[in-house]
């Protein structure tokens, strides 16, 4: 199964459950193993046989700015069926970090993955 990869991406948004979280911007970093066949893209050298991972990190971070989620468990589950909706992914994996929000951890969040897993070929 081909995967088009995007690490460590970067976006600001509100996101928290307790009262200080919902009046500041906190940095998410995100994870992204998208499936898709990646042949013909590279037969014909042509981005538009494949994910552009240049418009669909774009895409998210604008999702960031205009959402406002407690969760990140919420802002996971909504992000995904929006990249579902707008991208032809048969099957994602998503992890979001909150880097900093647990004294001791570098990081905390939520791994998920959606959709139906290509078979092998
Ligand atoms: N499973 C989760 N636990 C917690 C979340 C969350 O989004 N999912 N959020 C918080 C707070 O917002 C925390 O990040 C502030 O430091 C606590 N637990």
């Amino acid at each position: 199964m081909d995967q088009v990869l995007i690490e460590a991406l970067e976006v600001d948004t509100v996101i928290g459950v307790y009262d200080w979280e919902r009046s500041i911007t906190q940095r998410l970093s995100l994870d992204l193993c998208l499936a898709t066949d990646i042949r013909a893209a590279a037969e014909r050298d042509d981005l538009s046989l494949t994910l552009d991972y240049d418009a669909i990190s774009r895409r998210i971070g604008r999702f960031a700015n205009e959402h406002d989620f407690a969760l990140v468990e919420t802002f996971a589950e909504r992000l995904a069926a929006m990249l579902s909706e707008e991208f032809t992914i048969a099957w994602l994996r998503l992890t979001i970090r909150k880097p900093g929000a647990v004294a001791n951890a570098r990081a905390v969040g939520v791994m998920i993955e959606r959709g139906s897993r290509p078979e092998m070929t």
